[in-house]
């Protein structure tokens, strides 16, 4: 093809781009102002709906004929409904900080650029921020797939009035970051001791000289690197998202260097309010029993009877008894489900104690 034809053939697409993009643009102002109408309608102020949002990107996913891939879509749907929804009311989002960390990854995911974040410095003051109404919505880790479940959570879930209101799932993708370009000079590398441990094999592969510094979070050793460098020029790096490079402004000198690429981490979202049912959901509850052989086999058979498929029992040592055992258990659908709400009411005749946690849309691509 000749020089001529190949930018005559360039500029045929770009016009028909750009023709595409004015439809975009016209469409995108009249969703949103649908949007505004419909948060107009909303008379309890709650405007957030997760189980609509989980709806709208499920039925565009099933309705994707590509060649853009599924989380390619999600992605630029929930930018739209995150835009659309704050000409509704700006949410504020509560999570752990600092900046950079994959719990700020899981905010973004779950609500979009359109929100004001509110960077805390820890789990409890996460839930404290939303308890007191400070934050409408908090963001908080509570397992990871290599490390099991995050204790600190599941306690506070027990104590706090607040409710799971929807789940969001990270891959864990570490990269190395610094200050240099030449991985060979790497002398110290900090992070979080659970990230060293993700990465434990590359590191021993790669820089099995360097000095493995743990620190209180990823993101926390990126931003530590970035002002060390510039203090005295020590051959540092950071094990750190990618998020975390751009807020610090390092170099990525290696990319997805977990030993497990499967690493996940799941977030809960945390409100006041309680969430419609939106077809394929999830509900938590916590629960205790008499410290009795098989007692807790006994204690979930109702869910077996009325058909409900438990997805995960969790437990942890009661507060103030010894060898006393409380019971975190994930079932699938909603309570507001025929079975579901059979099956709970069963289990809380035969628990010493229940409670519901919320019942949530299935975390979506
Ligand atoms: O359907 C609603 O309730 C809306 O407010 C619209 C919309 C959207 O943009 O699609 C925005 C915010 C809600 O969380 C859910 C959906």
């Amino acid at each position: 093809m000749s020089k001529e034809q190949l930018s005559s053939l360039l500029k045929q697409h770009r016009d028909q781009i750009d023709a595409i993009d004015e439809q975009i643009l016209k469409l995108a102002n009249e969703r949103a102002s649908h949007a505004r109408h419909i948060g107009e309608l909303k008379d309890d102020g709650v405007i957030y709906r997760p189980e609509r949002e989980a709806q709208v990107l499920r039925r565009l996913m099933d309705l994707n004929a590509g060649p853009l891939p599924a989380e390619a879509v999600t992605n630029i749907f929930r930018s739209i409904m995150s835009n659309c929804r704050a000409l509704e009311k700006e949410l504020t989002v509560a999570f752990l900080g600092p900046l950079g960390t994959y719990s700020e990854e899981a905010a973004l995911k779950q609500f979009g650029e359109g929100k004001h974040a509110v960077v805390c410095g820890s789990i409890d003051e996460v839930f404290r921020t939303v308890e007191s109404g400070q934050a409408d919505y908090g963001v908080v880790p509570v397992e990871n797939s290599n490390e099991g479940a995050v204790g600190l959570t599941l306690d506070l879930l027990l104590s706090s009035p607040l409710r799971i209101c929807g789940e969001v799932t990270i891959p864990i993708h570490h990269c190395l970051l610094s200050k240099q370009t030449d991985i060979q000079q790497i002398s110290h590398v900090f992070s979080h001791s659970q990230s060293l441990a993700q990465c434990h094999e590359w590191l021993n592969k790669m820089l099995p000289k360097a000095e493995r510094e743990p620190v209180t979070s990823n993101a926390r050793a990126a931003q530590m690197i970035h002002d060390l460098i510039a203090a005295d020029g020590t051959f540092a790096a950071a094990i750190a998202s990618k998020r975390a490079a751009e807020l610090f402004n390092l170099n990525i000198l290696a990319e997805n260097i977990e030993d497990d690429p499967k690493n996940t981490t799941r977030f809960l979202v945390l409100s006041a309010h309680d969430v419609a049912p939106s077809g394929q959901d999830k509900t938590s509850f916590v629960t205790a029993t008499k410290n009795q052989p098989g007692a807790i086999l006994g204690l979930l058979e109702p869910l077996a009877k009325h058909n409900v498929s438990m997805t995960k029992l969790e437990s942890r040592p009661a507060k103030g008894g010894m060898w006393e055992y409380v019971f975190y258990v994930d079932i699938e659908g909603h309570v507001q489900d025929a079975n579901v709400a059979s099956a709970i009411q069963e289990v809380t005749s035969k628990a010493s104690y229940l409670k519901l946690l919320g019942s949530y849309p299935l975390a979506v691509v």
